[in-house]
């Protein structure tokens, strides 16, 4: 596979404070690469340097094959999206005047309204005024106008936060859909339950840092305790899962004493936990 984004000892200081400390990572065309921390890990401004909005202080950065500081390279922002807080819509206008003007500043064919709108469940509010909608629908409408152009890499900077779970629910099956058709996704989130869903891998930012960059389950892996909880008629026990562990669960289950198994598989919350001294939030 090829690498879509790469970065190498990336180090960002504001006002000789360092926001990033020599970071590197690449991430391959295709994938959905999550990047969690917490607040003040420094997600936005990787996002921002990713996307020409702002330059590093040291360090190499290629997306797309190009320097995004240097160069606004050839090509550089119609292959890319980028979902802000700021929706920039206009509230007077409907859902479909409003992409329709979108689809002018691109160039691209107002054809691709239908299938944007397909993508983010707008469908049935076309013609609905901007001003009228909910906080979930905005936040929809936006990601409908940043993909309008077909970008090959959409940059993500907590896109459900603050939306309740349905309407969050409702932005990661577009963004599955969209990534199924190609489109490589770089999403930053303190939100560990939408990374496991989501990401194919996951990189920990912490103070600056990345320290840990792996797939979600190889992580689970390589930090779980590799025991299961059994729950019997007396209380719930845990298990080693070695031969000991296996021949204590099927005399419960011979017993008729089992009542149920549990596996303990860590979450990325607490992985990150255990790896940082510190939460998500
Ligand atoms: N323009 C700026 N000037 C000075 N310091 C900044 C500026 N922008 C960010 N910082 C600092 O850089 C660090 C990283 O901030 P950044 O916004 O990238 O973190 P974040 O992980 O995106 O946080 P959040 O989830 O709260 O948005 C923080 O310590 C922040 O205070």
């Amino acid at each position: 596979m090829q690498s879509i984004i790469e970065v190498e000892n990336l180090e960002k200081l504001y006002k000789k404070k360092p926001a990033l400390r020599k970071i590197s990572f690449q991430v391959q065309q295709g994938e959905i690469f999550g990047f969690l921390g917490p607040s003040g890990s420094g997600k936005t401004t990787t996002v921002k340097i990713l996307t020409s909005q702002l330059i590093h202080t040291s360090g190499k950065v290629k997306v797309l094959g190009g320097d995004p500081s240097r160069s606004r390279h050839p090509g550089f922002l119609g292959r890319v999206g980028v979902l802000t807080d700021n929706s920039g819509m206009y509230e007077r206008l409907s859902v479909h005047d409003n992409l329709a003007l979108f689809c002018r500043l691109y160039g691209v064919p107002e054809r691709r309204i239908e299938a944007v709108l397909e993508t983010v469940n707008l469908i049935d509010d076309k013609h609905t005024l901007v001003g009228k909608l909910s906080k979930g629908m905005k936040q929809r409408i936006t990601l409908a106008r940043t993909i309008l152009h077909e970008p090959d890499i959409l940059f993500l900077d907590e896109p459900t936060s603050a939306l309740d779970p349905v309407n969050g629910g409702r932005i990661r099956e577009a963004l599955r859909e969209m990534n199924s058709r190609g489109t490589t996704i770089f999403l930053t989130t303190h939100n560990m339950q939408e990374a496991e869903e989501l990401c194919d891998r996951v990189a920990f930012l912490n103070n600056g840092e990345i320290s840990a960059l792996d797939t979600p389950q190889a992580l689970r892996l390589r930090h779980g305790d590799r025991t299961i909880t059994v729950t019997t008629q007396q209380g719930k026990r845990v298990v080693d899962q070695n031969e000991a562990g296996a021949d204590e669960v099927r005399d419960l289950i011979r017993s008729g004493n089992l009542l149920a198994i549990h596996s303990n598989e860590p979450t990325l919350g607490d992985i990150f936990v255990k790896l940082t001294g510190r939460g998500l939030e």
